[in-house]
């Protein structure tokens, strides 16, 4: 008994120095926001968690309350200013998946292409709706897969596109729940198989998932790397400290790429068929468009060609713009220098180094200060225009590592589908 009120009372302590902190000393004590959120990330987390990944409007309506500087975590500043985009997504990407390098995975991609044909003719012939959900997270995982580790099943050759793993992957809104408590995951990777099996019936599927392992070791083992060499091969032969090469290291960059490169690319081309079967005029106008520019629809489309495509572009960017599949908070921190932000009045607010300060890009996407009438759905904003700037693929040395990839594979998709 005495033990327990020691640790109840060490953990009021705790909690009434934490709270003391976090409203009268923290670093970001300057900037506005509810209280409620200044001393808990439980704040967001609800919005999250409980509503249904609701915090990104949350966010948005606080910053209708209290102006572009929000503090809507206690550890974070949220920014909704364009302005201030440059200030904070600075330096060029690293170059890890060039053009040059996607290039050489046109076969897959074309590949690809042809498994999704052969599964909407089969869905056609049946005579039943489909769910967009089945055929574009299988297509833009067998690609990755292909790159990654050199093939394995092939989602769309599944009678059921793997369905059950990514519905796993989005169940009991696990992605919301997994972002907020993260030890989450970490604790279901670390679970004994026979324990999640029974928490889950579906687990087996995430099992298959995370025995990449597996796959890391018998790819380290290989003699002689294959004809068409995956992005293991590469990073396993350079010349860097072992421990960059360690399995378990391996592992963690295969399952971000496995889920960075599949249901982001695959959100955008639900978009795009959305847009093309609900709205005529875009369907016409990227028929005709396509019909001249890749009248052979016998052969694979030649993404050199598809680069000059001025419609099919506008569509693929003003569907990333619009749908915005990555809605996370991109956060990022200046390690050495304080950041100053100038209010519209001329106030200013000086963000000491070492915050952490972040941008969503849906409410970036949508700023009225960026682009007429940013509700509406028009390809249109982006012809002859040079790029505008949306925050999807993010900006800076934490840009997209995949965003060739993403292209290519949105407009071979976008190209090749609609074109039968
Ligand atoms: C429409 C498709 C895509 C969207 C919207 C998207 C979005 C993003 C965003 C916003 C980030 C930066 C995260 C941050 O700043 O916090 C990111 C990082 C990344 N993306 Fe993509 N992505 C897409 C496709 C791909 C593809 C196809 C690949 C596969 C090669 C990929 C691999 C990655 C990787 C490896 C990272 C780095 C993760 C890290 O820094 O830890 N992405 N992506």
């Amino acid at each position: 008994m005495a033990s327990f009120l020691l640790l109840l009372e060490l953990g009021v302590a705790y909690f009434v120095y934490r709270a003391t902190y976090c409203l009268y000393f923290h670093p970001l004590v300057k900037v506005p926001g509810p209280k409620l959120a200044a001393l808990t990330s439980w704040y967001c987390a609800y919005y999250d968690v409980i509503e249904g990944g609701q915090s990104v409007w949350k966010i948005k309506t606080l910053h209708e309350q209290y102006g572009p500087m929000v503090r809507n975590v206690p550890d974070v500043l949220h920014v909704k200013d364009p302005a201030f985009i440059d200030e904070l997504y600075t330096q060029s990407p690293p170059q890890f998946l060039s053009q040059a390098n996607v290039r050489k995975l046109v076969p897959v991609v074309n590949e690809t292409l042809e498994d999704l044909h052969r599964r909407f003719e089969g869905w056609a012939k049946e005579g039943k709706p489909v769910a967009m959900r089945a055929p574009w997270p299988a297509a833009t995982r067998d690609v990755i897969a292909a790159y990654a580790f050199g093939g394995g099943v092939k989602c769309l050759q599944m009678a059921d596109c793997n369905q059950p793993f990514f519905q796993l992957l989005n169940r009991e809104r696990a992605g919301e729940v997994t972002v907020h408590f993260s030890w989450i995951m970490t604790a279901i990777i670390k679970m004994p198989p026979s324990i999640m099996n029974k928490l889950s019936p579906p687990i087996p599927h995430f099992q298959r998932f995370i025995d990449l392992g597996k796959i890391i070791e018998s790819i380290r083992n290989d003699k002689e790397p294959p004809e068409r060499s995956t992005i293991f091969h590469d990073m396993l032969r350079k010349d860097v400290v072992g421990s960059e090469k360690a399995t378990a290291r391996m592992v963690d960059e295969a399952m971000v790429l496995a889920i960075a490169g599949s249901d982001t690319t695959a959100l955008t081309m639900i978009g795009i068929c959305y847009e093309n079967v609900t709205q005529p005029k875009i369907f016409e106008r990227r028929r005709a468009e396509l019909d001249s520019a890749w009248p052979d629809t016998t052969q694979p489309p030649d993404p050199v060609q598809l680069d000059h495509v001025p419609y099919l572009n506008a569509l693929i960017e003003e569907a990333l713009r619009f749908f915005s599949s990555a809605t996370h908070r991109q956060d990022r921190m200046a390690p050495n220098e304080d950041l100053v932000h100038e209010y519209t009045d001329g106030r200013t607010l000086t963000l000491l180094r070492g915050s952490i300060i972040a941008m969503t890009a849906p409410l970036v996407n949508r700023h009225l200060s960026l682009y007429d009438d940013p509700d509406a759905f028009d390809p249109d904003r982006y012809i002859g225009a040079p790029k505008l700037m949306h925050l999807t693929l993010s900006k800076g040395t934490r840009q997209c590592l995949g965003i060739n990839l993403a292209y290519q594979e949105l407009q071979t998709f976008t190209a090749g589908v609609w074109s039968n």
